[in-house]
């Protein structure tokens, strides 16, 4: 081939070259452009009216008319102040007042244009659950002000209910998986797969009035109260789900109050083995059966007062769980979870959230640690009296710090003797964030009712985020430069021979 021809050529080559690489970084600007412009910012705000306190999430993405499908990230979280909504029973109007100032809080937080077409959901969870089991129309009521009040302010208001638990332990499942990318994962080359199976993680969630245990069984689930079909993204999954209403933290130390309150002698000074010594609390009939989750005795002095001694007793605390947790009557064994209620084996890694995190982070177990050295730091917690423990931690409320040994012990309980990780204790992380994003139900919630998780798979491909995308760029110049390095040599070496 002559010098003439072999320039042509070179030419030719390194035209085409040029041309690719320009298309490739016009359809890469294109498309980064269409997904980073600002006003493409969406946002959405959820509030979790759990039943010891409300808490507004602020959840943004980015997308476009055509597709509601980015990825969501929590933009800013706020703590309504006062106790959970179903407390408002005297007064449903402050229920709805005590709204305004987190709703306050996402207004400044959302661009003004943007505001009207925020979708705004509030959920409430086993706090009115119970109240709407005892009187339906207080609840109502409560629900009616918060309503108002949401209503007042200029969002897409989407309405206030009470989830089942079965949809507060899917959706806390969702979110997890969510946002651990379990269901499709974004690859560095831009595409969407399906990971594997094995990656699913359940859900563990305690609050104060329910207790939620979410996952993906090996087996069919066999009883159908508890299943949960979903398809997400063209994939089929079966969720076992099951909610244990008044076996949330501060229910079950309620019944324990009750039970020792039950099987005390006429003594109006009670002992408790799960208190401190040193720690003593006075309550009056009255407040400690105000429970919808215990048994009133008959006739019982109202005004009359008892008072509970801490003995800090670690091994009489434990065993006083099977007390209140009943593991033994079961009509699906060996399939059981506890009180009764049908659990499959537990299956694949779980993440532990709301009161089990709080619980193992305050005792310094998170996120996992041995079974060995966890019983062993809760006995060593349980054992030290109050005065010590009040001064190793100023900072921490008493309302939290008289009950993280009897919570540490009723969590062992559940988790070992109730769902059965006595031999995969490993398997559980206690976690309180992904990618900087709360583990609750909230988000798994917002992303059903916008549909922003679509069932069928094509629908699943999203925008490139910033960081693929300058990836994306460099490997364009990066390949660029490597072909016209080595036609360069080719040409060099072909002219010197
Ligand atoms: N810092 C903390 N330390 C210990 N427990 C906490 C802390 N913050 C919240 N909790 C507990 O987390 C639980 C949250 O439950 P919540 O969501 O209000 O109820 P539910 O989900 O049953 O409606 C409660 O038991 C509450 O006491
Ligand atoms: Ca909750």
């Amino acid at each position: 081939m002559g010098i003439q021809m072999k320039a042509l050529l070179l030419g030719a080559a390194m035209a085409a070259v040029a041309c690719t690489t320009i298309i490739a970084l016009i359809l890469s600007l294109a498309n980064h452009q269409t997904l980073d412009r600002p006003y493409l910012t969406q946002y959405g705000i959820v509030f979790d009216a759990g039943s010891t306190h409300t808490a507004l999430f602020l959840y943004q993405w980015l997308g476009n008319k055509e597709n509601n499908t980015g990825i969501v990230s929590q933009k800013q979280s706020c703590d309504v102040d006062g106790d959970g909504i179903s407390s408002y029973v005297q007064n449903p109007l402050a229920a709805g007042e005590s709204l305004k100032k987190c709703l306050d809080v996402a207004k400044a937080a959302i661009p003004e244009g943007e505001r009207k077409t925020t979708p705004v959901y509030l959920g409430a969870t086993a706090g009115m659950r119970l109240l709407g089991l005892q009187n339906k129309s207080l609840a109502d009521s409560i629900l009616a002000e918060v309503t108002k009040t949401i209503q007042s302010y200029q969002f897409d208001f989407r309405g206030a209910r009470i989830l089942s638990g079965m949809e507060e332990g899917a959706y806390g499942w969702i979110t997890i998986n969510y946002l651990l990318e379990s269901f499709i994962k974004h690859t560095f080359e831009g595409n969407w797969i399906h990971p594997k199976a094995g990656k699913i993680l359940g859900a563990l969630d305690l609050g104060g009035s329910s207790t939620q245990i979410s996952f993906t069984p090996k087996d069919p689930v066999k009883n159908p109260d508890s299943a949960f079909n979903l398809q997400l993204y063209g994939y089929k999954y079966e969720l076992y789900t099951h909610s244990y209403l008044c076996f949330g933290k501060d229910q079950a130390l309620r019944k324990l109050q009750v039970y020792l309150h039950k099987t005390a002698g006429p003594s109006p000074v009670i002992s408790h083995p799960c208190y401190h010594v040193g720690y003593n609390l006075s309550l009056t009939l009255d407040d400690l059966y105000n429970s919808p989750c215990v048994v009133k005795p008959n006739n019982f002095n109202t005004t009359a007062t008892v008072l509970f001694s801490g003995t800090g007793n670690s091994f009489l605390c434990l065993s006083l769980m099977e007390d209140i947790v009943n593991l033994t009557d079961c009509a699906f064994s060996p399939d059981c979870g506890f009180n009764g209620a049908y659990q499959p084996p537990v299956n694949g890694e779980f993440f532990a959230f709301s009161a089990y995190f709080y619980t193992f982070d305050f005792l310094g177990l998170i996120p996992k640690a041995p079974l060995t050295q966890v019983l062993s730091t809760i006995e060593t917690h349980c054992n030290k009296n109050w005065t010590s423990l009040t001064a190793e931690n100023p900072n921490i409320t008493a309302k939290y710090l008289k009950d993280y040994c009897a919570s540490a012990h009723y969590i062992m309980t559940i988790l070992l003797k109730g769902y059965k990780f006595n031999n995969t204790w490993d398997q559980i992380s206690f976690e309180k964030q992904v990618a900087d994003t709360d583990i609750g139900w909230t988000l798994g919630y917002m992303l059903n009712l916008t549909n922003m998780i679509p069932s069928e798979q094509s629908r699943a491909v999203t925008g490139v985020p910033h960081s693929q995308w300058a990836a994306q760029i460099f490997f364009i110049v990066f390949a660029l430069f490597l072909s016209l390095l080595i036609i360069a040599i080719l040409f060099v070496r072909d002219l010197s021979q």
